[in-house]
C-alpha cells in the first residue's frame, strides 16, 4: 500500500514544533532535513554523544509520512495552527511500498578494512573466506565499519596490534574494535561504554564472532593496565577522560585514539603529551587517528 510524505518547508524557529504537531496529528514518522541537503549549501550539524544538538538548519524540510486517512492539506494546515504559524508552503509524494528490510540490507555491503580483515553482514556471504571475517549487522550502537573512525582504528589495529597483547576498547558501542582485537590474536580483551545499549550489541556481537570479551560499564569495568587502549570517542570526551586513559595504559604500552577531526589533532596531542608520546596520525574523510607509546 502506498503512502503520503508531506514535505513542509519552514525554518529554524519552527521546525520542532512542526515536527511535535505532526506526531501528535498522527504521522507515522516525522523526520527534520536540512533544506539545502545534496547542495553545496548544505550544512553538516554534528553532536557529542549523550549531548543534546541544539543547532538547527536555518532552511529545514519538516518531512512527515501519512497513513491513508490522513489529508495532507488538512494536516499541514492542523500543525501549523498547534506551531502558531499561518500554513506554511509544502509538497506531497505518493512513497510506494518497497521490500524495506531488503533495502536496508543492500545498503550495508561487505567492508574490506585491510588486506586481511573485512566486515561481513550476517545476510552476506563472506567475499574472501579465508580472510579475518567480523561478522556484523547494523545495530543500536556506533560501530558498522561504516565511518572512517571506525575504519582507522581496525586499519591501526590490524597494523600494530601483536599477538597476546592486553587490550581495553574504550567507548566499545557495538563492540567491532575489541572483536577485531581478539580475532587479530589479542589476549585479554575488555570493551567499556557509557551506554547499556551497547553492553548487550557488544556483547552479542562477540558471541556472533566466537570470541570471549568482557564488556562493562565504566563503574564496572574491572581494574589494571592494558598493553594496548583504543578509544573512538570525540575530542572534547577523550580531553576529559584523558588521566583515566593513561592510567590504564602501561609504561612503554600504546594509545590509540581517535573521534577527532584534522584540525582538532594539535589540540588533543597537546593534551596528551604529559603521558604519551603521539608519534603517527592516519586521516580520512576529515578525521584523524593518532598513536604513540605511553611514558616510562
Ligand atoms: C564513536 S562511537 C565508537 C564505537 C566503536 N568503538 C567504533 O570505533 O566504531 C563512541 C562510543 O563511545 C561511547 N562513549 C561516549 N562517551 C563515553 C564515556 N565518557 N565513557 C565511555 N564510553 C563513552 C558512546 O556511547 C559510543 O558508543
Amino acid at each position: 500500500m502506498p503512502w503520503t510524505e508531506l514535505r513542509i518547508t519552514t525554518d529554524s524557529t519552527h521546525a520542532e514544533a512542526l515536527s511535535d504537531a505532526l506526531f501528535a496529528l498522527g504521522a507515522l514518522s516525522v523526520s527534520i532535513e536540512d533544506a539545502a541537503a545534496g547542495t553545496q549549501d548544505e550544512q553538516p550539524i554534528f553532536g557529542e554523544p549523550g549531548e543534546p544538538v541544539d543547532q538547527m538548519w536555518a532552511h529545514s524540510v519538516v518531512v512527515a509520512h501519512l497513513d491513508e486517512d490522513m489529508d495532507p492539506a488538512l494536516t499541514a494546515a492542523a500543525a501549523a495552527n498547534a506551531a502558531g504559524i499561518g500554513v506554511p508552503r509544502y509538497e506531497t509524494v505518493t512513497v510506494q511500498e518497497q521490500d524495506w528490510v531488503r533495502l536496508t540490507q543492500a545498503q550495508f555491503e561487505p567492508i574490506r578494512i585491510s588486506q586481511r580483515l573485512w566486515i561481513t553482514p550476517t545476510w552476506h556471504t563472506a567475499p574472501d573466506p579465508d580472510a579475518i571475517n567480523i561478522v556484523l549487522d547494523p545495530g543500536l550502537a556506533f560501530g558498522t565499519g561504516s565511518h572512517p573512525t571506525t575504519r582507522l582504528c581496525l586499519q591501526w589495529l590490524d597494523a600494530h596490534l601483536h599477538r597476546d597483547e592486553r587490550v581495553l576498547d574504550y567507548g566499545c558501542g557495538s563492540g567491532i574494535l575489541a572483536i577485531a582485537a581478539s580475532k587479530l590474536g589479542a589476549g585479554a580483551t575488555h570493551g567499556v561504554d557509557i551506554d547499556p545499549q551497547a553492553m548487550l550489541a557488544s556483547r552479542q556481537n562477540a558471541e556472533q564472532n566466537g570470541v570471549g570479551i568482557g564488556f562493562f560499564l565504566p563503574d564496572a569495568a574491572p581494574a589494571g593496565e592494558y598493553d594496548v587502549v583504543i578509544a573512538n570517542i570525540l575530542t572534547n570526551p577523550l580531553k576529559a577522560l584523558a588521566p583515566m586513559l593513561a592510567g590504564r595504559v602501561r609504561p612503554g604500552g600504546r594509545i590509540a585514539l581517535s573521534g577527532i577531526l584534522a584540525e582538532q589533532e594539535t589540540e588533543i596531542r597537546a593534551h596528551y603529551a604529559q603521558w604519551f608520546s603521539l608519534a603517527d596520525s592516519a586521516q580520512e574523510e576529515g578525521w584523524i587517528c593518532l598513536w604513540g607509546t605511553r611514558h616510562g
